[in-house]
């Protein structure tokens, strides 16, 4: 099943392999279709002959295919019965078994038609929320983030060459020291592997989100803050202090860009298990968190609680909620180091300037501009390996041009990793895990 569970006008079915086009003829009476030409085709049960759907169908012919080998696709009507019934049919056909998750993009990587990372691209592009998200997606799919590393990649071996000659041919008419003559250009490229890696994380942010956790004491109005940015009655809002004691998350798009709004329980000292372990989950997510939003209550503020002023640190946002209990209540941002907003969450009034100050953060968090950019840990670990390899090189260079070379060595394989060059058995298992099946 290349398209989602469940009911659905049309579900889409695909087979891939040198099997793909004999599935497809014992399903339906008619020769297969000419390549890349849809064609209505009643579909039958090989076995009994019993009627399954009127089903549109297309034939890939290897290689100009997704995954470059034969590929069939069934549209058929999407339907319970109707997927049980093609389902069960193609299961009974020898040679064909059930996908595994991320299997057809693997087979496509395998077939040479596409890098790693534009594999990885793939998957975040079908797991993208928000138009942001969506677009770095694109990009990475695109190849933009595998020609950036390939470009490295190969700019290393021109250098290994010649250090290796240096060491091969010492006598010969090279330039003298090889091994030196190589450095300003690989000082040049781990510079822009550096400014590369230090992007903030902007990248992976991206792709995971921003984190927004609410603290405060119990009762302040977290839960009510919550519903009012989420537009839904996600969390139970009470006047006895202690409701909330989940952590419930929330996902926001906030103009394109991903964030994850998560409300906890208050936090006080309390002889209560349930909520105590409520309590340490709060704190734990603040630790973890991106942005925290800190609550009062007007009537604490400006003199704040001081177990509250504690968890102000330049980072958090002060939210002073309740503003309706002010007598001459002033809305929106207030003057002071602090960033700190006057909200009314029963008033629904100052939350336009909260939310453009938590917009205006998010996208600051995860801006990534026109470069193509890191996106997971996995491309984060192996571009610092190749410039501490690097970094190794400088050190050794005048020493010893063996070991300079295997420096540059090591650094090339690193590089090589993130597109899927070299080490590919024990990373595939890896990537293409958290991929959909049918993807
Ligand atoms: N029904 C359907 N929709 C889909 C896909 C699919 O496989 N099936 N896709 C996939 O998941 C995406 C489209 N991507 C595709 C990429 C390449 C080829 C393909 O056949 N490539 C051949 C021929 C190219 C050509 O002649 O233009 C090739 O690259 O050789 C097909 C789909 C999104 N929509
Ligand atoms: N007057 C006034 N009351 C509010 C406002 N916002 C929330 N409340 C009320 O404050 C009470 C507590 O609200 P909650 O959202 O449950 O508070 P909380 O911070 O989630 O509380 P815990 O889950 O116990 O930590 C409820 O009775 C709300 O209706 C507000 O802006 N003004
Ligand atoms: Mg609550």
């Amino acid at each position: 099943m290349a398209s989602a569970r469940g009911r659905a006008g049309v579900s889409v079915i695909r087979i891939s392999g040198p099997q793909a086009a004999l599935a497809l003829q014992a399903l339906t009476e008619k020769p297969l279709p000419t390549p890349r030409m849809a064609q209505v085709r009643a579909l039958y049960d090989p076995v009994n002959g019993a009627h399954l759907d009127d089903a549109l169908v297309l034939y890939f012919k290897a290689p100009a295919s997704f995954t470059g080998e034969d590929v069939v696709e069934l549209h058929v009507h999407g339907g319970r019965a109707v997927l049980d019934g093609v389902l069960d049919a193609l299961s009974r056909i020898e040679g064909l078994r059930p996908a595994l998750a991320g299997e057809f993009s693997r087979r496509a990587f395998e077939n040479g038609r596409m890098d790693l990372t534009e594999a990885e691209g793939i998957n975040d592009l079908v797991m993208a929320e928000t138009a942001l998200q969506r677009m770095q997606a694109l990009r990475q799919m695109g190849g933009a983030l595998g020609a950036l590393y390939e470009r490295w990649r190969m700019a290393l071996l021109e250098a290994l060459a010649r250090i290796e000659a240096d060491i091969d041919f010492p006598d010969e008419d090279l330039p003298e020291d090889m091994t030196l003559s190589v450095k300003p250009s690989l000082e040049a490229l781990c510079a822009e592997m550096k400014t590369h890696l230090a992007d903030g994380r902007r990248g992976e942010r991206l792709r995971n989100g921003v984190s927004i956790v609410l603290l405060g004491e119990p009762n302040v109005g977290k839960s009510s803050l919550l519903n009012t940015i989420a537009k839904r009655d996600a969390a139970i809002v009470s006047d006895i202090a202690g409701t909330t004691r989940d952590v419930i998350e929330v996902a926001l798009d906030l103009d394109g860009y991903p964030a994850t709004l998560i409300d906890t329980a208050g936090l006080r000292e309390t002889a209560h298990s349930i909520e105590s372990e409520g309590v340490r989950r709060a704190l734990e997510r603040a630790e973890h968190a991106d942005i925290r939003l800190v609550l009062v209550e007007a009537k604490d503020w400006p003199a704040l609680p001081e177990p509250i002023a504690d968890l102000l640190d330049e980072e958090a946002i002060l939210v002073v909620n309740k503003g309706d209990c002010l007598k001459a209540p002033s809305y929106g941002q207030q003057k002071g180091a602090q960033p700190t907003f006057v909200i009314s969450v029963t008033e629904q009034q100052g939350l336009d300037a909260l939310m453009a100050c938590l917009t205006q953060k998010v996208t600051s968090l995860c801006d990534i501009g026109e470069a193509p950019a890191i996106t997971r840990i996995r491309h984060r670990m192996a571009l610092q390996e190749a410039v501490d390899c690097l970094e190794r090189f400088f050190q050794s260079a005048q020493q010893d041009a063996v070991l300079a070379a295997e420096d540059v060595r090591l650094a090339t394989r690193a590089l090589g990793r993130i597109t899927g060059r070299v080490d590919v058995e024990s990373l595939l298992d890896i990537v293409f895990s958290s991929f959909c099946i049918g993807k």
